[in-house]
């Protein structure tokens, strides 16, 4: 079994982990000042921060999420100060610009707060017990992070949904991975690995999965997919399906289902397009997955579905499934 396969079967039960130390988050999310939110990080823990910062602006909090490295060189500290609260995401704790960012940046200790998967790693050593958040993912072994992404999703919409109105009911989310995880996709790895342009589709809390997928493609399968939102993806480069690319579009039951319907309804017959929902209504060719969510959790399981692609495109390909190439699980030089 490859490594990738590894972390990928044990997230759902790193999920219920997280799930069980709710109390804790709640209790520790009290101190937090949601007046004007920043989240930051690289890779995966960037991405997986992109969904609880459009669910915090969807629900009125003031939420923002930027690359580090950029911040550290095309930024400045007066305008980090202007954040209440700046959440540090990052799975190991020691990615090179998390150092950085936290050495130059002392001054403003006291409003960050790190979300780590590891309580001894040097980023967790400059902070007390009650500003870091434990992902409770386990042992991640592949480049390409699983249980790390998944959770950080889970534990920043934990943290943020306390401060929100809005309850999010988690309980069937692991159930539904395994789910996802249950998929023949045989077929659509094949389809993935031919050489033609791939493109991936989604809007809203799935843009954070969506550039998570682009990034998981490289780090796993070798192979660049290319990803849009769905309002973009309208504003020219429609003009890539001159070629019949593969499109995949994630659109769950939410706030944007009937738009990207009717984007399906427009480019089915100019491209292999298959559809990820949790909608049996739509037209053109599913994969149903995530049954019930609601729209900011539905995203993970179709991330799951991709995971699973991405492991069989790589073994067909001759690549081991979370090692890396050239690229490395923690990088350490900026
Ligand atoms: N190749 C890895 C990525 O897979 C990872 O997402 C990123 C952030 O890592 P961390 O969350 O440990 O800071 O670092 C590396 O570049």
């Amino acid at each position: 079994m490859s490594k990738f396969l590894e972390d990928m079967l044990e997230q759902s039960e790193a999920v219920r982990t997280i799930i069980s130390t709710s109390d804790v988050v709640f209790e520790k999310a009290k101190s937090l000042n949601f007046e004007r939110v920043l989240f930051t990080g690289m890779g995966a823990s960037l991405h997986a921060s992109e969904v609880a910062a459009s669910f915090l602006r969807y629900s009125g909090i003031d939420a923002e999420s930027f690359e580090m490295s950029e911040i550290i060189t095309y930024s400045s500290q007066e305008l980090l100060k202007r954040y209440s609260t700046i959440f540090l995401i990052s799975q190991s704790g020691e990615s090179a610009e998390l150092i950085r960012f936290i050495e130059e940046n002392k001054a403003l200790l006291p409003s960050m707060t790190l979300v780590t998967n590891n309580e001894k790693s040097s980023a967790a050593k400059a902070f007390p017990d009650e500003r870091v958040f434990p992902l409770f993912a386990g042992n991640e072994r592949s480049m390409g992070a699983t249980k790390t992404f998944v959770n950080s999703i889970v534990l920043t919409l934990m943290i943020s949904a306390f401060r929100t109105a809005r309850r999010l009911n988690f309980s069937d989310l692991p159930t539904r991975m395994d789910e996802a995880l249950s998929h023949d996709l045989s077929w659509l790895a094949a389809m993935l690995s031919e050489k033609r342009e791939r493109i991936l589709v989604a809007r809203g809390f799935g843009i954070g999965v969506g550039k998570m997928a682009r990034l998981m493609f490289a780090e796993v399968a070798k192979l660049s997919l290319i990803f849009y939102s769905g309002a973009s993806f309208r504003h020219g480069p429609v003009d890539l399906l001159a070629d019949k690319p593969v499109v995949i579009t994630m659109n769950p039951k939410g706030e944007t289902y009937d738009l990207m319907q009717e984007l399906h309804n427009d480019i089915y017959d100019k491209c292999d397009l298959i559809t990820l929902t949790n909608s049996r209504e739509g037209n053109v060719k599913s994969i149903y997955v995530s049954d019930g969510l609601e729209e900011v959790l539905a995203f993970i399981p179709m991330m799951n579905l991709l995971q699973k692609t991405a492991e069989e495109i790589a073994r067909n390909r001759g690549f081991d499934p979370g090692s890396g190439v050239f690229g490395t699980k923690v990088t350490t030089k900026e």
